[in-house]
């Protein structure tokens, strides 16, 4: 169950239709967790009918917080994003902050982890949504690294491409200045290569589009990630 251990994550969003069957291949292909979240149109509603169907397997399940009415108990982990090249103070600790006011009394801190966001994609939801205007260069993402490790000491740096295939010299200098946070990369990974790739500069890999619109590419990025040397 130890977050620090996975190489490998299918994230699942609550607001696109999965088969049971296709959500059995993903739970059963050898990921080390489902995270389940979205940028965009994820409710409770959603929510609880995506958890009730993994909960059959054993796969670790992560709930990636993207709004506080969707939170539910039942999850081994609760994500909660931070954006840390947002210019909207609401998505760095605006809505946290709010959220912790009514709800910080019941939370098990044992499950929750925040992921110190790096948006690298204007086009995705998320970088519209938080106002991110300015994709970050190389020494701005080396910066918001160590500003996550050293500054807040968050446990995972996020480098989100979210739809688009990132640059791995980016990836690269970014794990070059993490030694405790564990570097996330998510971003158009769409077959076995770009997973390797990624697999080779980050600690943990995230799939989630490809899922829709290609699953057997999607689970091939599972024994890829998991055959290449970790950074
Ligand atoms: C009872 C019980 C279990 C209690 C648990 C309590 C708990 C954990 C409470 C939550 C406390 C808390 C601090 C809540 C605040 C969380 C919150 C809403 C923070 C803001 C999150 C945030 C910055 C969202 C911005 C968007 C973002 C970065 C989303 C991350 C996910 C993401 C980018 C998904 C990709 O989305 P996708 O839809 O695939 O995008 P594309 O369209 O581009 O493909
Ligand atoms: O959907 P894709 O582009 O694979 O990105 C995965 C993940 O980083 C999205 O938050
Ligand atoms: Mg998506």
């Amino acid at each position: 169950m130890d977050m620090k251990s996975w190489r490998h994550a299918f994230k699942v969003d609550p607001a696109k239709t999965i088969t049971d069957a296709d959500l059995e291949k993903l739970a059963e292909s050898g990921t080390d967790a489902l995270i389940v979240g979205g940028s965009d149109g994820v409710d409770l509603e959603n929510v609880l009918d995506l958890l009730a169907r993994i909960r059959r397997y054993s796969v670790p399940v992560a709930l990636e917080v993207s709004t506080v009415e969707s939170v539910t108990p039942g999850f081994d982990f609760y994500f909660i994003p931070t954006v840390l090249n947002s210019t909207k103070t609401e998505w760095i600790n605006g809505i946290h902050h709010a959220a912790l006011k009514e709800y910080g009394h019941m939370m098990n801190w044992d499950e929750v982890m925040t992921e110190g966001y790096c948006i690298m994609n204007p086009d995705c939801t998320a970088a519209k949504l938080t106002g991110v205007q300015e994709i970050p260069d190389e020494d701005d993402v080396v910066a918001y690294a160590r500003m996550a490790e050293h500054l807040f000491k968050l446990p995972v740096f996020y480098l989100e491409y979210s739809g688009r295939f990132g640059e791995p010299s980016v990836v690269k200098a970014a794990g070059r200045v993490l030694d405790n946070t564990r570097l996330f990369y998510g971003g158009g990974i769409t077959n076995a290569e770009e997973a390797k790739t990624m697999a080779a500069l980050a600690d943990t890999v995230i799939v989630g589009n490809v899922i829709y619109t290609n699953l057997s590419a999607a689970l091939s990025t599972v024994e890829a990630v998991k055959s290449v040397t970790h950074r």
